[in-house]
C-alpha cells in the first residue's frame, strides 16, 4: 500500500511496503523522487536502499535476496553498524564477570535491526530532507544507556548523510560506528581508490598491519581497516564514473568485499551478487567515548560523476 507523505512543486515523498510479496514480514519504506534524484529508505535499520541521482545508475547496491526479517540487517545500501562496529570486544569480558547471562552481541550492534521513526520530511528546488530517529535504553546488556540517534538525510545532487549520536544517560559510554556503503560497480576488477595507497591498514583476514604500497585491487575476498579520514575516490573504469566520498569525525574507512566463495555460503547475497559492489565505510572502528549527557556527530557526503 502506498501513501503520500509529501507533495509539493519539487518532490513527492511516499509510504511504501518494501517486501510486500516475499512472505516475510513487511516493513515500510520511504520512496523519493526529486528532479535531481530518486531514493528508497527502509525505517527498519533507518537504512538508505537505494540513491540515483538522475541520468545516473544507482550509486548503493542492494541484494535480491536481502532479507527483511526482525532480527536481521538488510544486505545492501548504507546499513548503520551502531553502537558498536563488528564482533563487540567486551562479550567474552561481560560473560566472564556474569556467567549465567545468556546472550550474543550481534554484529554491528543493535541500530540496523530496529524500526526507526520518520520525524520530519522537507523538500525544496535543492533536494528533500528526511530525519529519521531511533531512541531506546537498556537496549543491551553490553550498551545499557539511554540513546538518541538522529539520523538527518539530503537527497539531490549528491547524499548527505549525518548521524548524531547522543547518550542521554548519567553514564559515559563508548560507540564505534560505521556508515556501512554498499557502493555499486561494474566489477571490482574495474574499480581504483587511489587515495588507499600509502595508508596504513590492519587487515581483518590475516591479522598483520601494513602500509597500502600499491594500488589496492577490490578483487576477491578483502577487509581491511584504512586509518585514514581523506576523501575517497572510487572509479569505475568500466561504467566511467566516479564517487566520490567525503567524511566527518571518521578515523577509518572499511573496505570490504567478501569474495565469490565466502559469498556463495552466504544467503542474503544473491549468486554473483559480490561482482557488483564495494563497500567503503565512513567508520570509528576503535573505541570512542560518548560521555553522559553528550551528543558526537559523524557524516558522509557522496557525490557521483560521469568521466
Ligand atoms: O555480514 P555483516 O554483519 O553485515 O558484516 C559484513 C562485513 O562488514 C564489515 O565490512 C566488516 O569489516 C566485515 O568483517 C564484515 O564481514
Amino acid at each position: 500500500m502506498t501513501k503520500i507523505l509529501l507533495d509539493n512543486d519539487f518532490s513527492q515523498v511516499t509510504s511504501i511496503t518494501l517486501n510486500q510479496d516475499s512472505g516475510e514480514e513487511c516493513f515500510e519504506g520511504l520512496n523519493i523522487s526529486h528532479a535531481y534524484c530518486q531514493a528508497k529508505v527502509s525505517l527498519y535499520g533507518g537504512q538508505v536502499l537505494s540513491f540515483k541521482p538522475a541520468d545516473q545508475k544507482d550509486v548503493l547496491w542492494l541484494s535480491n535476496n536481502a532479507s527483511y526479517q526482525m532480527g536481521k540487517a538488510i544486505r545492501g545500501g548504507i546499513p548503520l553498524c551502531w553502537p558498536w562496529f563488528g564482533p563487540n570486544d567486551k562479550q567474552s569480558q561481560y560473560i566472564a564477570k556474569n556467567p549465567d547471562t545468556e546472550f550474543k552481541a550481534v554484529n554491528h550492534g543493535f541500530a540496523r535491526q530496529l524500526p526507526w521513526q520518520l520525524a520530519s520530511i522537507e523538500a525544496d528546488e535543492n533536494g528533500v530532507t528526511l530525519v529519521l530517529v531511533l531512541t531506546g535504553k537498556n537496549q543491551h546488556p553490553l550498551w545499557p544507556n539511554a540513546y538518541r540517534l538522529t539520523q538527518t538525510l539530503f537527497f539531490g545532487r549528491s547524499l548527505k548523510q549525518t548521524l548524531e549520536m547522543s547518550n542521554l544517560s548519567q553514564e559515559d559510554a563508548q560507540y564505534s560506528v560505521a556508515l556501512h556503503s554498499y557502493f555499486t560497480v561494474s566489477n571490482p576488477s574495474n574499480v581504483s581508490i587511489d587515495a588507499l595507497t600509502g595508508v596504513r591498514y590492519n587487515d581483518k583476514l590475516t591479522g598483520s598491519s601494513s602500509i597500502q604500497q600499491e594500488s589496492v585491487s577490490c578483487v576477491g575476498e578483502i577487509d581491511r581497516e584504512y586509518h585514514c579520514s581523506d576523501k575517497m575516490t572510487v572509479i569505475d573504469n568500466h561504467w566511467q564514473r566516479r564517487i566520490d566520498i567525503v567524511s566527518s569525525n571518521c578515523q577509518q574507512w572499511v573496505l570490504w568485499n567478501p569474495g565469490t566463495e565466502l559469498a556463495n555460503t552466504m544467503a542474503d547475497i544473491h549468486p554473483q551478487g559480490e561482482q557488483n559492489y564495494v563497500c567503503l565505510e565512513a567508520a570509528n572502528t576503535s573505541w570512542q567515548a560518548l560521555p553522559a549527557g553528550e551528543t558526537v556527530i559523524i557524516s558522509q557526503e557522496i557525490n557521483v560523476t560521469q568521466l
